[in-house]
C-alpha cells in the first residue's frame, strides 16, 4: 500500500462549466477538481490549503468511511473546524475499499458552489473485480446555477423566502451547454445548435470507444438538488456497483441516480460501428425546467465529430415514480456480500418535514431543524463540554397521529443541535418517513446519506410506517450503501452497525434542504476517538483544548 501525497490550493476563480462565463470553486486552477485515483489499502494524504479571502473551507470524502479518523470526514461544525483562509489542513485517511467515490466541499453550500472532484479506488494489487471490462470512463456528474452560491443562501435564509429554482444546466465532468444544445434539432424550444472547436472548457468529453468491447462506466452524482437519469441510446447496462459495494447484476435501459449515489455499470459496444450513439442526461423528480446534458459515445469507426442522426433518449417523466421504484428496488448486494444483523437494538424513526420558523421556511426532523453549532461535535463530545450544543436529545419517533398524507394544522417546527447519541457496536435500524411538505399534495425526493458507515437497505414501502412492516425488510440480501432515498409519501427502511467512534452527519443530501436543516447527528464511542489533530480543534470551544 502506498501514501499518496496531494497539495491542493482552494480558490474562486473564473469558469464556464455551461459555456456562460460566472464564478466556481476550483482546486488548482481546476473544476471539477482534480481526480485521486489510489488502490485499496493506500493512504490519501491532501495538504488543503485555503486561498478563498473571506470564508473558510472543508472537503468531504463521499464514501469513505474514516474508520479511526472520525476527524478527517471533511463536516464543518461536525468533524473539524472550518479551516481558515490563509491556513492548511492536513485530510489524512486510508481508502480501505475499492469504489466509485467522490469528494466535495461540507460547510455552507460550497458543494453547490463547484466544490467537488472524482475519487476512484481500485482494486489492491492481486485481487480482481467480480466482472471483466476492458477499460472505463468516469462520469462525475452535477447541476448549475447561474445565480452565485451567495445569492441562493441568502435567498433560503430570508423571510420571505426564495427558493434557489431549477439548475441552468446539468453538467458532465463539469461540462454543459446553456446557450444550444448538441441535439437542437431534436429539441422543441428555439435552442441553436452547438458548434465547438473541440478544445473549449463547455465542450463535451466525448466517450470514444471500439467496437465489440465492455467498458466499465463509473457514475457518480454530486448535484446540489436534481435527481438524475442517465441513458444511451440504443445500449443497454449492466449495473454492478453502487455506492463502491458490489450489487448483483441487473440490465436496464436507463439508470436513477439521486445526489449522493454512485454506479458502475457495463456497456457492451455491440451495435452499429458505423453511427455514433448519444449520452443523455436528465431530470427525475421534479417538474424539469434544465435542458438534458448530452455527450457522445463514439465508436471509432466514427468521427467523433459526427452527432448522432436520431433522437436523444427521451428521460421518463419527472413524475413517473413507479419507473424509479422498479429500478430501485431491483438492487440487491452481489452473493456473499456480508448480511446485516437479524435484530436491531435500536430503532429511530424520523419523520421528514417542510416547516416554518418565525416565518422562514426550513426542513425538520420529529420537529427538529438542525442548526449546526460553532463549536465542533468531535471535540466538544471527547471533551465533554456540555454547554457546546444543546443538551436536549432530539427524539426517536413522532406523534402517530400525525397525518403524513397531509400538510400539517401546525406547520411551526423548532430549531435545535442535539444529538443522537448511539452506543458504540450496537445495531440501529433507521426509518426515514416521508410527508406532505408545505404544500397540499406535495412530497418530495429526498436522498439520505449517511458518514461514517455504509447501511443496509431493508425495504421502502408507501404511506406510514406501521409495526408489521418489519415484516416486508429484506434481510437475506439487502444492499450496501451510503445514500438511499425516500419516495414521496412513502418510507425507506435502513440498518447499521454504529463501529466507528466518531460523530457523523446523516442528512439529506440535496444542498439547500441540508442547509435549511434536513439532518440529524449521530455520535458513537467519543471515548475512543484517538487523538484529534489539533487544527480540527483550533475554534469555539475546544480553541484551547490539547488531547
Ligand atoms: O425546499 C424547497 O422549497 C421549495 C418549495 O417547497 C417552496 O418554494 C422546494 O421545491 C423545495 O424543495
Amino acid at each position: 500500500a502506498k501514501v499518496r501525497h496531494f497539495k491542493w490550493e482552494v480558490e474562486y476563480m473564473y469558469g464556464a462549466p455551461d459555456c456562460q462565463e460566472h464564478v466556481v470553486m476550483g482546486i488548482n486552477g481546476q473544476f471539477p477538481g482534480p481526480t485521486i485515483r489510489a488502490k485499496a489499502g493506500d493512504t490519501i494524504v491532501v495538504d488543503l490549503t485555503n486561498k478563498l479571502h473571506t470564508e473558510g473551507v472543508v472537503i468531504h470524502w463521499h464514501g469513505i468511511r474514516q474508520l479511526g479518523t472520525p476527524w478527517a470526514d471533511g463536516t464543518a461544525s461536525i468533524s473539524q473546524c472550518a479551516i481558515n483562509p490563509g491556513e492548511t489542513f492536513e485530510y489524512r485517511f486510508k481508502v480501505d475499499r475499492p469504489g466509485t467515490y467522490f469528494y466535495h466541499g461540507h460547510y455552507g453550500m460550497q458543494r453547490s458552489a463547484g466544490l467537488y472532484g472524482s475519487l476512484i479506488v481500485d482494486m489492491a494489487d492481486g485481487e480482481k473485480e467480480p466482472f471483466h471490462y476492458d477499460a472505463e470512463f468516469n462520469l462525475l456528474l452535477s447541476d448549475w446555477w447561474h445565480k452565485s452560491v451567495h445569492e441562493q443562501e441568502v435567498g433560503l435564509s430570508s423571510n420571505p423566502f426564495r427558493w434557489i429554482g431549477e439548475p441552468q444546466s446539468l453538467l458532465i465532468n463539469g461540462r454543459g451547454q446553456y446557450n444550444c444544445s448538441l441535439a437542437a434539432k431534436f429539441s422543441n424550444s428555439s435552442i441553436s445548435q452547438c458548434k465547438f472547436e473541440g478544445n473549449e472548457k463547455c465542450a463535451p468529453q466525448v466517450l470514444k470507444v471500439r467496437p465489440n468491447k465492455t467498458y466499465r462506466l463509473r457514475i457518480a452524482s454530486t448535484t446540489a438538488l436534481a435527481s438524475l437519469n442517465l441513458a444511451i441510446e440504443g445500449h443497454k447496462m449492466v449495473v454492478v456497483e453502487a455506492d463502491g459495494n458490489h450489487v448483483q447484476p441487473f440490465a436496464v435501459n436507463d439508470l436513477d441516480i439521486y445526489s449522493g449515489e454512485s454506479y458502475s455499470v457495463l456497456l457492451k459496444t455491440d451495435q452499429n460501428p458505423y453511427k455514433n450513439y448519444w449520452v443523455s442526461i436528465g431530470v427525475r423528480g421534479r417538474d424539469p425546467k434544465t435542458n438534458q446534458a448530452l455527450t457522445l459515445l463514439s465508436y471509432s469507426a466514427t468521427p467523433a465529430s459526427k452527432l448522432s442522426t436520431t433522437q436523444p433518449p427521451v428521460t421518463p417523466r419527472w413524475d413517473d415514480y413507479n419507473h424509479s421504484k422498479a429500478f430501485t428496488k431491483g438492487i440487491y448486494a452481489l452473493m456473499g456480500s456480508p448480511q446485516p444483523p437479524k435484530t436491531y437494538d435500536r430503532r429511530i424513526i424520523l419523520l421528514n418535514t417542510q416547516n416554518r420558523l418565525n416565518g422562514f421556511v426550513k426542513w425538520a426532523i420529529n420537529n427538529v431543524s438542525l442548526v449546526l453549532p460553532s463549536t465542533p461535535y468531535l471535540g466538544s463530545i471527547k471533551f465533554g463540554l456540555n454547554n457546546a450544543f444543546d443538551r436536549k436529545t432530539p427524539p426517536d419517533n413522532y406523534d402517530s397521529s400525525y397525518d403524513i398524507m397531509k400538510p400539517a394544522p401546525n406547520q411551526n417546527t423548532t430549531q435545535g443541535s442535539g444529538v443522537y447519541t448511539i452506543t458504540l457496536n450496537t445495531t440501529v435500524d433507521v426509518i426515514l418517513q416521508n410527508a406532505n411538505a408545505l404544500a397540499k399534495d406535495v412530497s418530495e425526493i429526498h436522498p439520505w446519506h449517511l458518514h461514517g458507515h455504509d447501511f443496509w437497505v431493508l425495504g421502502y414501502g408507501e404511506g406510514k410506517f406501521k409495526n408489521g412492516d418489519e415484516k416486508t425488510f429484506n434481510l437475506k440480501n439487502p444492499p450496501l450503501r451510503n445514500t438511499a432515498v425516500i419516495f414521496p409519501f412513502g418510507w425507506t427502511a435502513l440498518r447499521f452497525v454504529a463501529d466507528n467512534p466518531g460523530v457523523w452527519a446523516f442528512h439529506c443530501h440535496i444542498e439547500p434542504h441540508l442547509h435549511m436543516g434536513m439532518g440529524v447527528i449521530f455520535a458513537q464511542g467519543a471515548h475512543r476517538v484517538g487523538q484529534i489533530p489539533k487544527e480540527a480543534l483550533a475554534c469555539g470551544l475546544t480553541g484551547n483544548k490539547q488531547n
